[in-house]
């Protein structure tokens, strides 16, 4: 299993009780694509099981996992490059069916005595995609279908066994198969939206080739959820760091079902909230709940702690260790607890840490974005343990199971809001003034967006705070104030994002009021950068 973080050792051993448990699952061995993630994805989308694992994972561990099919990433190396990561060559000989992605089917190709050769043109984009056997894999494929290309590379000569299924105008075998051994390979990305029959092709596989049954459903998440939590925690007590948040209130649901009253939940006020959200939520929580929560104020020492810093990742480091302290120092209080649990999903882990593979050194390199504060942010000595049964879902699959154990619709469809909160909204240094003209400010977007019930039109709807100051004039006086840059955007999973386009009266109307209403503000500029090159947030 990867080690994305320190504390990784110490959460949930999924794939053991998976395996455990003998169920159906497609593992995805990582090469390093930017895509092995959403092939997991996709995979669960055909409602089956499915797991990103490191390229190095071995024949042998993949023989407890026991896996119905394995899937081989794409990658930035080239097969022939000194230290191209390789998988282990026993994986050809388990019996379980392989689907070679790109840089899966090349590797798969050489390991079995094939040629891999540059290409005589490289192919990145659309390809039309023309079929030579539509059986099996290409099963419902149409010929001439778009499939999406990314690659340098092609297969020159095929291993003993193998036929060509597909071609396209630059790449003679842009779908291979061995039929005896049930090893495949597509030279392009079936799991790319772009890809038009991509999903077709990935049923077939899952479905025809590896046998599964789509029995990987939102109920079944959270049977097995609560079974292990239970195993896992015993008698002991838990500490459960509650936001208010999707992700944490429906793990708050969740292991209230789970353990009942061996719950408490901490929600820590560390003064950069939203303005009124604190109190809402500890009454939602209490009043129509009846889940308790601890209510921990701890604003004046998380403003001492971030005052005159300016770096980001400093603020988010300072800021996830006290969020530990304050935890630990609850622990003392309300405790003793083993056990803290957190909301955290996929793509804080994928963000927070490294993903990719060095082509020269086959190492993981980091590429950190940036650290989200419960993961990059935790101690290398936490004391608690931690809970995260979230850990390997996207929100979009929290949201059906958090809607599926009874979260109200209110907060299921809640947007998001960082744990640093606008600490990472005020860009360079936080004070108390700044925070409150954020607060301000940030309240009228909300107002005028609830006003028109287009909420949930946006994946986030927010206000920034920039440090600088132009001149402006008011009632004929001059003014040297702050600008608000509004932040509104669409997106599925927050791995991507783009801009919404906001029809302009609503934009008029949200800018008035902030320049009249808010005091040290002057000028409201629009954001209209999508993710990537941008993040959602600023810092
Ligand atoms: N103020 C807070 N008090 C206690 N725990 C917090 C606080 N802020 C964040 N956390 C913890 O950090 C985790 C990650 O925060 P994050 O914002 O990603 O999730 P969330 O708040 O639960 O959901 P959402 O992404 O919808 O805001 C939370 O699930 C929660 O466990
Ligand atoms: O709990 C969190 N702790 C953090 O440190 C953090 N940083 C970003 N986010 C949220 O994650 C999504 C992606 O954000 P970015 O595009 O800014 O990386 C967006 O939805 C962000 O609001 C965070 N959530
Ligand atoms: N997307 C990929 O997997 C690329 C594989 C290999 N680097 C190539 O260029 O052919
Ligand atoms: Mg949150």
């Amino acid at each position: 299993m990867r080690n994305k973080s320190v504390v990784q050792t110490e959460t949930l051993p999924q794939s053991d009780a998976l395996a455990q448990l003998n169920r159906q699952m497609i593992v995805i061995l990582d090469f390093g694509s930017q895509y092995s993630e959403l092939i997991a994805r996709r995979i669960r989308e055909t409602q089956v099981y499915s797991e990103v694992l490191s390229y190095r994972t071995t024949a042998e561990q993949l023989k407890q996992l026991n896996p119905k099919g394995i899937i081989f990433s794409g990658g930035p190396s080239s097969v022939y490059d000194d230290r191209a990561p390789e998988c282990d060559p026993e994986i050809w000989h388990l019996g379980i069916p392989v689907l070679g992605v790109c840089y899966g089917m090349q590797l798969m190709v050489k390991q079995l005595g094939g040629k891999v050769l540059p290409a005589q043109k490289r192919e990145y984009g659309k390809a039309s995609l023309l079929i030579d056997d539509p059986t099996d894999l290409l099963t419902n494929v149409e010929d001439g279908t778009t499939m999406w290309m990314s690659h340098g590379d092609s297969c020159a000569e095929l291993p003993e066994g193998f036929e060509v299924l597909a071609h396209t105008e630059n790449t003679p075998c842009a779908a291979i198969a061995n039929y005896d051994k049930k090893l495949y390979g597509v030279q392009f990305h079936p799991e790319v939206v772009h890809s038009i029959g991509g999903l077709a092709l990935i049923r077939n596989f899952v479905y025809h080739i590896c046998d599964c049954e789509p029995t990987w459903t939102t109920d079944a998440f959270v049977e097995e959820a609560i079974r292990e939590i239970r195993a896992r925690v015993g008698e002991k007590r838990v500490l459960l760091a509650l936001s208010g948040g999707v992700d944490s209130s429906t793990l708050a649901f969740l292991l209230h079902k789970a353990i009942g009253d061996q719950l408490t939940c901490v929600f820590i006020d560390q003064g950069f909230m939203r303005k009124l959200e604190p109190e809402r939520l500890v009454k939602l929580f209490q009043e129509q709940f009846h889940i308790p929560v601890e209510y921990v104020n701890a604003r004046d020492r998380f403003l001492a702690l971030v005052a005159g810093v300016t770096d980001p990742e400093e603020k988010r480091r300072r800021i996830g260790h006290e969020f530990i302290q304050v935890f630990e120092e609850a622990s003392k209080q309300l405790g003793p607890f083993d056990y803290l649990a957190q909301g955290t999903l996929y793509p804080d882990v994928i963000e927070s840490a490294d993903t990719n593979v060095d082509p020269k050194t086959g190492e993981r390199v980091a590429v950190k974005i940036k650290s989200h504060h419960n993961v990059g942010g935790l101690p290398k000595d936490l004391r608690f343990k931690l809970v995260e049964p979230l850990r390997k879902l996207f929100k979009d699959e929290v949201r059906k199971v958090g809607r599926s154990i009874g979260l109200p619709e209110e907060i299921v469809q809640r947007q998001p809001f960082p744990g640093p909160g606008l600490a990472i909204r005020i860009i360079g240094e936080i004070t108390a003034e700044r925070l409150d003209i954020l607060r301000d400010a940030d309240l009228i977007v909300r107002q005028e967006i609830n006003r028109r019930g287009i909420y949930h039109d946006f994946w986030q709807a927010f206000a920034v705070l920039l440090p600088i100051r132009s001149v402006g004039v008011m009632g004929d006086q001059r003014t040297y104030a702050y600008p608000i840059v509004l932040r509104l955007v669409s997106s599925e999973d927050g791995m991507t994002a783009d801009w919404s386009r906001v029809p302009y009266d609503i934009l008029e109307a949200i800018s008035n009021r902030i320049v009249n209403e808010v005091k040290g503000v002057n000028r409201v500029v629009l954001d209209i950068t999508s993710k990537p090159p941008g993040t959602i947030e600023w810092e």
